[in-house]
């Protein structure tokens, strides 16, 4: 057995970095920007009038002017703004040559086309200057995640196709004679594939392009056939058949096929039998199937190795330090990811462990690390967690 850290730098070892694809504007969020993107223009192209109002080339109360014409969104005045002159002006106008400032319509009296300041004038120009957003050759830097601000900010930079990191392609491989999927009828020795659509819904989280393949019943020649149907993926996740019993077969076909392995189990808790090589073109994570055990695996494991594709760097999951909210015991020999609820006094950690109660996973928000051997911990005490 290895310890985590471990795992993971043979993990990263074997992420091959993947292709850069231009995608629509519309069809970039939540991809993963691969090259610096730079704007080709200023932003605003023009100074603008911030409000609706009068552009003035001086302004104090008392102030008399005649309104000279019209500037607004879309359509600028031609003419130049002399002493005594006002340009009625709406928001995201061009500023007319020769203004300086705009007096909002609230601090003026019109009568006709002649306007008087009123003594309420409020302070600023309610000028919006040339380039104060950003300017050609200002950069948006790479990589990282695009959310919904960048997608304006790319918008407003005119970049109608933006350079993204292909999505990792990854086939999901339920092992077992037990599973069936939700929504069937399970025989009474049945149970209802849970974890491969915890995964699923992780790897649609992470920019993945996940796949499920259909569930490989418990025989080599079974497993052989899907594992034969992983065409282009650049992740092959398997699911259960990880341990040493009879059933479980993944290590053995999985070789037989050609697995380069890098490792197979874990010093930690759950998931103890992970595996991890290179099967042909594709990494292959062998996960166990035991529910909690396969999703701590997949924010453990699975999750860095998806952003390391991604072009994200080489990290493990963020951890935070935080102050238990009641005593815990010691840990033995493996590194025990505790699943806890956070609240006001700290980490609660829960009393039921076993890596089977998708229960007790589904009520926590975070995973407490404990590493081997440590001795028993107070309320107050401060603990490692990684966030779910
Ligand atoms: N003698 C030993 N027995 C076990 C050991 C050991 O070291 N010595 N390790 C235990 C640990 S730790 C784990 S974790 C499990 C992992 O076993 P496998 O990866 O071989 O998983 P299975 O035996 O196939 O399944 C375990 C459990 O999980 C259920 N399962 C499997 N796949 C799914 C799925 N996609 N969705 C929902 N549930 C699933 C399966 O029905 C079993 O109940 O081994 C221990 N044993
Ligand atoms: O490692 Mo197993 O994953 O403890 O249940």
């Amino acid at each position: 057995m290895i310890p985590v850290s471990e795992a993971l730098d043979k993990l990263f070892a074997l992420v091959r970095p993947l292709e850069v694809e231009e995608v629509p504007l519309l069809q970039a969020a939540g991809r993963v920007l691969a090259r610096p993107v730079t704007a080709n223009r200023d932003q605003p192209p023009f100074s603008a009038s911030a409000m609706d109002g009068y552009a003035v080339a001086e302004a104090a109360p008392g102030m008399t002017f005649r309104v000279i014409g019209e500037a607004a969104a879309g359509s600028a005045f031609p003419g130049h703004v002399g002493p005594g002159d006002a340009v009625r002006i709406f928001t995201g106008a061009p500023v007319p040559n020769g203004a300086k400032t705009v007096v909002i319509q609230e601090d003026v009296d019109r009568t006709g086309d002649q306007i008087t300041i009123t003594d309420r004038l409020g302070a600023g120009t309610n000028i919006r200057p040339h380039g104060g957003d950003f300017k050609v050759g200002e950069t948006i830097p790479a990589p990282r995640r695009l959310g919904p601000q960048d997608i304006a900010l790319l918008a407003a930079m005119n970049v109608a196709h933006v350079p993204v990191t292909r999505r990792p392609r990854v086939a999901l491989v339920s092992t077992g004679d037990e599973l069936v999927m939700p929504g069937e009828t399970p025989g009474p020795d049945q149970i209802i594939v849970s974890n491969t659509f915890g995964l699923h819904a992780l790897l649609t989280d992470l920019g993945a392009e996940p796949r499920l393949l259909p569930i490989a019943r418990d025989s080599e020649s079974a497993l052989r056939t899907v594992l034969g149907l992983v065409d282009d993926a650049d992740l092959v996740i398997t699911i259960g058949g990880a341990s040493v019993g009879d059933h479980d077969l993944v290590a053995t076909v999985a070789e037989s096929m050609g697995l380069d392995r890098a490792f197979h189990k874990v010093a930690m808790r759950p998931g103890k039998p992970l595996m991890s090589g290179r099967l042909g073109e594709a990494m292959m994570l062998g996960l166990p199937g035991n529910p909690v055990s396969a999703m701590v695996c997949g924010h453990i494991f699975m999750a860095p190795v998806i952003r390391a594709m991604l072009g994200l760097g080489a990290a493990p999951a963020a951890r935070e330090t935080i102050k238990l909210a009641a005593d815990i015991g010691a840990n033995g020999p493996r590194e025990h990811y505790m699943r806890a609820r956070l609240g006001a006094g700290g980490a609660k950690v829960f009393d039921r462990q076993d890596s089977s109660l998708l229960s007790v996973l589904g009520a926590s928000d975070a995973l407490v690390v404990r590493p081997p051997h440590d001795p028993a911990r107070s309320q107050g005490d401060e603990v490692e967690i990684v966030r779910l």
